[in-house]
């Protein structure tokens, strides 16, 4: 029964690591991964696409609840690939410009409400990780592990300007470091949703930890609750 699939929920801002950590834990223990900021960068590039404007509330939220997208498990140290109405768009949604389309689009109130039983689908056994801005406080408030994932802003523009130029891109750490700041203000400061700790979510700074240490310290609270 779907209900009762556990779940770990990892929020935190642009370039926490949350991703990365999310993809590594699925795959570890083999459970399902809700990527959520997909969902939005994915309604964001579509609507742009259909010409639609990001901030036209009433098509929005029709086009979020007829995206026809499916997401496909990665091998082993791939990402997932996700798939926009029979086109592989995994990495042109990953642009920073996508992402500040997502954050606009993501501050609507109905656009949110249209993706929420989409995003509660996903959880299925043998569990879920489910990684995003309001994963523990909105979409699976009664998840068993909540953890909210921070790094200062200075090391998040950084992790993003060496995975971008490790990608061959040619960014500016100045703009990167503008970009991370603007979307952490739209994120936490929109009325619905924002992005915030859980009461009971277990906060981990990994401004000085390796993905390693951070994915040690979510074992070790797995460890200490009945989860698997
Ligand atoms: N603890 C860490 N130490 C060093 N680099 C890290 C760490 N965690 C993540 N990274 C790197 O930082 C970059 C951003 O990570 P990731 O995409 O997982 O962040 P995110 O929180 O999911 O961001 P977004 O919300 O924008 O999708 C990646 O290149 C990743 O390898
Ligand atoms: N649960 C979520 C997930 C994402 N968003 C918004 C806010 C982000 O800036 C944007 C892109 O997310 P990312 O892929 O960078 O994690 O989508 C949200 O509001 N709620």
């Amino acid at each position: 029964m779907n209900t009762l699939a556990p779940i770990i929920t990892i929020d935190g801002p642009s370039g926490s690591g949350k991703g990365t950590v999310a993809g590594l834990l699925a795959r570890e223990l083999g459970w399902r991964l809700l990527d959520s900021g997909a969902l939005y960068r994915l309604l964001a590039f579509n609507a742009s696409n259909h010409g639609v404007d990001l901030t036209n509330e009433e098509l929005l939220t029709k086009l979020a609840a007829h995206l026809d997208v499916q997401f496909i498990a990665a091998e082993p140290g791939k990402l997932q690939q996700t798939i926009l109405e029979g086109e592989d768009v995994s990495q042109v949604i990953r642009t920073e410009t996508v992402g500040a389309g997502a954050s606009m689009v993501a501050s609507l109130p109905a656009v949110r409400e249209a993706l929420l039983q989409r995003q509660r689908a996903f959880r299925e056994m043998p569990g879920l990780i489910a990684d995003g801005r309001d994963m523990g406080t909105v979409v699976f408030p009664d998840a068993p592990l909540k953890v909210f994932l921070t790094a200062s802003a200075e090391e998040r523009a950084r992790r993003r300007y060496l995975q971008l130029k490790g990608k061959g891109e040619d960014v500016s750490l100045s703009s990167l470091l503008d970009e991370i700041r603007a979307r952490d203000e739209r994120d936490t400061q929109r009325a619905v949703a924002p992005l915030k700790p859980a009461a009971d979510a277990i906060q981990l700074d990994s401004t000085e930890l390796s993905i390693e240490q951070v994915l040690q310290r979510i074992r070790s609270e797995i460890a200490q609750r009945d989860l698997l």
